[in-house]
């Protein structure tokens, strides 16, 4: 007889059955590989460093696997080569939904540069209502074999570039479409030497809009970066956040004490969108054990869990809950937190949020949570 403490424990199946909630996710770095080979060959982009569909995965992972982030965002120039016409783009979007219903994701805001799919002539409206198109389509393709989704836009500035108001503006124009649209900002690129206060006009406009905006922060920079992007930026979540940890001390007697940048982002609850796998490959951790989200969940801090690149990283959803069920022990409770977490975070209305809790999130636990019951 299976008892409820060893029940509590999710199986792969269970935590793919899961309701989970995903914050943090590029389109550009979430291709099929099979969809990247079939839109080279269309447009003849010729420089993918393999044709064959399963090697290109290898290639992107081990790309990836360099302990830089600088050198783990040049793998991007292959998936955003591929991203230059509406049909490449809706096509992307579509597959993007498709594949995040299919491993149990609910909700999902899945965020991409504007900016880089240009190339091909597309104005930065068309580039924004091809995805929103191919994200429609994929969350009804998603109903039609049985998931249920919704994936809401974040419009991301290059933090190197010089275009963030306009990407801002950009995303305030695209705000409260009926049947979802962008539901907020982001900035994203390599983090040193370009600090978020770089666009602080974009944050201020957005301000003024009552917008909604994340900053990539605390990823291969450290509390600095993390204390421009709150106190001077404004940002409403923490894209990673990793690097909070710098400013928590933990003694040897197991007693913890916050610093006031640490314990005003847990006081205030500013969302931590965590990444693990990414965070492995980038060198902002050394393993799931030691990646500083065991602390960041034991200490109450609103941490969530996400993808950042499934491509790049081989993940998923569920392989990221995987590794860390297997690193600490994580039950379907923790499961639920972590989801709970981001639903709370999310840019959707309040009142929108609440019911994807109460109503999708919480019974998809307890009905996984009451299977031990009936075997
Ligand atoms: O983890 C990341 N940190 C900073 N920038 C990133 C990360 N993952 C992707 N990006 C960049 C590369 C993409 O082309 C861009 C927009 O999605 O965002
Ligand atoms: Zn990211």
């Amino acid at each position: 007889m299976t008892s409820q403490s060893t029940a509590n424990i999710p199986t792969p199946d269970q935590i793919r059955r899961a309701p989970k909630v995903l914050l943090h996710d590029h389109l550009d770095g979430g291709l099929r590989p099979g969809t990247i080979v079939d839109i080279a060959r269309e447009t003849g982009y010729d420089r993918l460093p393999e044709s064959d569909p399963d090697k290109l995965g290898l290639w992107f992972r081990e790309a990836a696997d360099s302990g830089s982030l600088e050198r783990y965002l040049e793998t991007f120039s292959h998936t955003v080569a591929v991203m230059q016409t509406r049909d490449a783009l809706v096509r992307v979007a579509r597959e993007c939904a498709e594949d995040l219903a299919e491993d149990g994701v609910v909700y999902a805001e899945v965020r991409y540069a504007p900016e880089q799919h240009l190339e091909g002539g597309l104005s930065l409206e068309e580039v924004v209502e091809a995805v929103n198109e191919g994200f429609r389509e994929g969350e009804q393709l998603a109903r039609e074999s049985g998931h249920r989704i919704r994936v809401g836009a974040l419009l991301t500035a290059m933090r190197h570039a010089a275009r963030a108001l306009e990407i801002a503006e950009l995303a305030n124009r695209y705000r409260d479409l009926p049947g979802g649209g962008v539901v907020g900002f982001d900035i994203a690129g390599a983090e040193a030497g370009f600090p978020p206060t770089r666009h602080l006009d974009a944050f201020e406009y957005l301000k003024r809009e009552n917008n909604h905006f994340t900053i990539h922060a605390g990823e291969a920079f450290g509390l600095p970066s993390i204390w421009q992007a709150l106190q001077w930026c404004g940002a409403d979540r923490l894209g990673h956040g990793v690097r909070i940890i710098d400013d928590i001390e933990v003694a040897d007697d197991g007693s913890v004490r916050l610093g006031r940048l640490a314990a005003y982002v847990r006081d205030k609850r500013i969302p931590l969108e965590l990444c693990p796998s990414s965070n492995l490959q980038t060198g902002a951790a050394a393993s799931y054990a030691e990646h500083p989200i065991g602390l960041l969940r034991r200490l109450h801090f609103r941490a969530t869990v996400n993808t950042d690149n499934r491509l790049m990283s081989g993940t998923s959803m569920s392989r990221e809950f995987e590794h860390l069920v297997d690193a600490f022990g994580y039950t379907l409770d923790d499961m639920q937190w972590f989801s709970v977490n981001a639903m709370k975070s999310a840019f959707i209305p309040f009142d929108e949020r609440l019911a994807m809790i109460n109503d999708v999130v919480k019974p998809g636990y307890a009905e996984l949570k009451s299977e031990w019951l009936f075997q």
